[in-house]
């Protein structure tokens, strides 16, 4: 991938993308919801694996070996590129759905009534 590629990544290049490598596999009709909700969790499960054991861990994990917080972005692209699929074969706009729902928090959860308190 190239630097400018990089920059410009959003969740519609991405759903292209997985759109693409699964047409170009013939592996459309394995890409169903159910099997893509199962491929998720399973992803999830991979990212939990990696955190197992180990306890808390400072944010920006500064005692991680270089090798394990590139697995760890490995794990975490496959969780998103299994939802962004997901919500492409549901029919959902994961862009549009995940700005409506940023809105819907704010209101839920008002500055005024929540600073400095966890929900
Ligand atoms: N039927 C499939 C299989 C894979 N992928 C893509 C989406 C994920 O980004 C990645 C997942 O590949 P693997 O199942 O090989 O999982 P890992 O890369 O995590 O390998 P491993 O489970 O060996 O750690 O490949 C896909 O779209 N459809």
């Amino acid at each position: 991938m190239t630097g400018s590629e990089e920059g410009s990544v959003s969740l519609e290049v991405l759903k292209t993308k997985m759109a693409e490598f699964a047409k170009e596999r013939d592996w459309e009709r394995f890409h169903s919801p159910r099997n893509l909700l199962l491929a998720l969790v399973g992803e999830v499960g991979e990212v939990s694996e990696i955190f197992q054991w180990k306890g808390e861990v400072p944010k920006g994990l500064p005692e991680w070996e270089e090798k394990e917080k590139e697995h760890l972005g490995e794990e975490l692209s496959d969780v998103l590129l299994y939802l962004v699929r997901l919500s492409d074969i549901c029919g959902i706009d994961l862009a549009q759905a995940v700005l409506r729902k940023l809105e819907l928090n704010a209101i839920k959860y008002p500055v005024h009534k929540w600073k400095n308190h966890s929900a």
